[in-house]
């Protein structure tokens, strides 16, 4: 029998399965009587900075599932790239587009009924068995919970893959809830690196060419060499809005590169406020 059709204590998670609806929600101490889905399927939460190998990863996994015949989807929420998973690496493959306020459940669960739950499932092949989740720092915070659900009440795999910190340092509110909710939480283990040669821990926003700390929390754009001139690299009024790894010391710092005349920090001070 596949992994995906053995339920907690060998039980078909599809014959037990509860609504996503019903269950007492997150908010709720203890575990639920409803929460009885799988006992294989989890709730991965997978991070790193920019430029740290999420999207390879996503794709590989997506890939290496499809090839044993798994029905899933790959799924994304604001890619570069619009409507795909792409990756550095040159690969790239076609996803569901998850748009703020979307009932994952509804869209991807296995008694989801309407045109968008079917167009899914066609995507999937038939049920959704697996989600694998990119971009999902972008995530609606509900939207973590409802795949939550889907682990729990139908067996539904999910591998999401997201940024830890924003370019303020702080936790995306999804990612949080990506932390309170996995299954298992693991850091990409391939070391982005600091102009320094340190590993990169911090993601920096730059706006022609300075760094900043404050400002919207979204911000599609990309990375150099592709960054400055790239087609994807985003316009902000007028301004050119790049990102840069950086180790926490530089990050802080506001050194974005070696020269001290043209990398020189902008403004340090709300990190000492
Ligand atoms: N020409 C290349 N040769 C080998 N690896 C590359 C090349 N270009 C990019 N990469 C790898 O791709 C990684 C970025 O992958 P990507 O999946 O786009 O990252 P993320 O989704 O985390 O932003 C880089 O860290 C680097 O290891
Ligand atoms: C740090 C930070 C990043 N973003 C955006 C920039 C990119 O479009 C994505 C990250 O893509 P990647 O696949 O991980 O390279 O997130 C943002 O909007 N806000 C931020 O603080």
């Amino acid at each position: 029998m596949p992994m995906h059709h053995l339920g907690r204590c060998g039980h078909s998670p599809h014959a037990e399965s509860v609504s996503a609806g019903t269950v007492g929600g997150f908010g709720a101490v203890g575990p639920s009587a409803a929460n009885y889905g799988s006992a294989v399927a989890k709730l991965r939460f997978f991070f790193g900075t920019m430029g740290s190998g999420k999207s390879t990863q996503a794709l590989q996994i997506h890939h290496n599932l499809r090839a044993r015949g798994l029905t899933g989807v790959l799924a994304t929420k604001l890619d570069r790239s619009g409507g795909q998973v792409s990756s550095r690496l040159g690969v790239a493959a076609e996803a569901l587009e998850v748009t703020p306020g979307m009932d994952l459940g509804a869209v991807l669960g296995p008694d989801a009924e309407g045109s968008a739950a079917r167009a899914v499932r066609r995507q999937a092949g038939g049920p959704v068995t697996y989600v694998v989740a990119d971009e999902a720092q972008f995530y609606d915070e509900t939207q973590v919970e409802q795949l939550a659900h889907l682990v729990d009440d139908h067996g539904v795999d999910v591998y999401a893959f997201g940024l830890l910190t924003s370019f303020q340092g702080r936790l995306f509110p999804a990612t949080a809830r990506w932390l309170e909710l996995a299954d298992e939480r693991s850091e990409l283990q391939v070391e982005a690196r600091c102009w320094c040669g340190a590993r990169a821990t911090h993601n920096a926003r730059l706006i022609d060419g300075r760094q900043i700390y404050e400002g919207d929390l979204l911000v599609v754009g990309d990375t150099p060499p592709s960054g400055p001139d790239a087609q994807t690299s985003m316009e902000l009024d007028e301004h050119r809005v790049t990102y840069e790894l950086l180790c926490r010391s530089h990050w802080v710092q506001g050194r974005t590169g070696p020269d001290p005349e043209t990398h020189h920090l902008v403004r340090n001070e709300r990190i000492d406020s």
